[in-house]
């Protein structure tokens, strides 16, 4: 069975400060449908907004993510359990740092965990562990981890959902005539560098911390697609029928050779 990492960020899984519920339930099913055809990783990001929501009424308290994260955590996998438990679908909690891939020996272990959560027919969900990063830290974004999840893991292909149908040729919250570009093979540095705009108070890295994972991915000859979380027309397209409409495949000349020929 293909194996396929589904990152979800925050855009799409908040509603104001709210967990946007009906849109997890979308993504839940998909998941659930997905699944028959598919060994699938969740990387989800919701932690801190989540936990904003629940302590949000002592806002004289100056707090941080971390304190956010630590409450937050629970609350969005006790949403994901509610959901997942209408398809009996069992799942696993999987907090990861860039420690986890640091040697042979703690990549080791968590591939192993992969692996049994798989035989036991377990869905793992994936998110940073938020309380013990530190900002000197190579990632510190869900983005970037999942491209890592997904490498080590040896998936197939990493999905990112996010709240834009694809990567644009500019900002498409500024410039509402950018179009999107369906095939990325290359990315320049100045791509890669550009300031980071996450589009809301808890995303992280806005368009540039998914190139860096696109780019991360296409050195070792993997992919990324990065498409819409709200509507997930597009992804669903991609991943159970095969169909590239909208979205926005990062792939590798050769890849992208071998896609045209076939
Ligand atoms: N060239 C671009 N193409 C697409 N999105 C872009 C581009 N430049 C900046 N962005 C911004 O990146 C945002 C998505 O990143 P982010 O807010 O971190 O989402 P998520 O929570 O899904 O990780 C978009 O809403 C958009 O405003
Ligand atoms: N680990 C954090 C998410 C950090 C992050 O990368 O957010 P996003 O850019 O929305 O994917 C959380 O759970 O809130």
């Amino acid at each position: 069975m293909k194996r396929v990492v589904i990152k979800v960020g925050s855009s799409v899984l908040t509603e104001t400060t709210n967990i946007a519920e009906e849109r997890m339930l979308c993504l839940v099913s998909l998941i659930t449908e997905a699944r028959k055809k598919y060994e699938v990783i969740l990387v989800s990001s919701g932690a801190v907004s989540a936990g904003y929501t629940a302590v949000k009424l002592n806002r004289t308290i100056p707090t941080s993510k971390k304190v956010l994260a630590s409450v937050g955590q629970s609350v969005l996998m006790s949403s994901y359990k509610n959901m997942f438990d209408i398809y009996d679908v069992t799942i696993s909690q999987i907090l990861l740092t860039e420690e986890d891939f640091d040697s042979k020996v703690h990549t080791r272990i968590f591939q192993d965990i992969i692996d049994r959560t798989f035989k036991h027919d377990i869905l793992p969900i994936v998110n940073e562990n938020d309380i013990s990063t530190t900002p000197d830290q190579l990632f510190g974004d869900n983005d970037q981890l999942s491209a890592h999840v997904a490498y080590y893991t040896g998936a197939d292909m990493l999905i990112i959902l996010s709240d834009i149908d694809g990567y644009y040729d500019s900002n498409p919250k500024d410039n509402p005539k950018a179009k999107i570009r369906k095939f990325v093979t290359e990315l320049k540095e100045e791509e890669l560098n550009q300031v980071h705009t996450p589009n809301s108070q808890f995303a992280t890295g806005g368009i540039v911390t998914k190139l860096k994972a696109a780019q991360y991915l296409m050195d070792k000859g993997r992919e990324m697609f990065l498409c819409n979380g709200y509507d997930l027309t597009s992804a669903r397209e991609f991943l159970i029928d095969g169909v590239h409409n909208k979205g926005t495949l990062f792939t590798s000349k050769r890849e992208k050779k071998n896609k045209k020929q076939n």
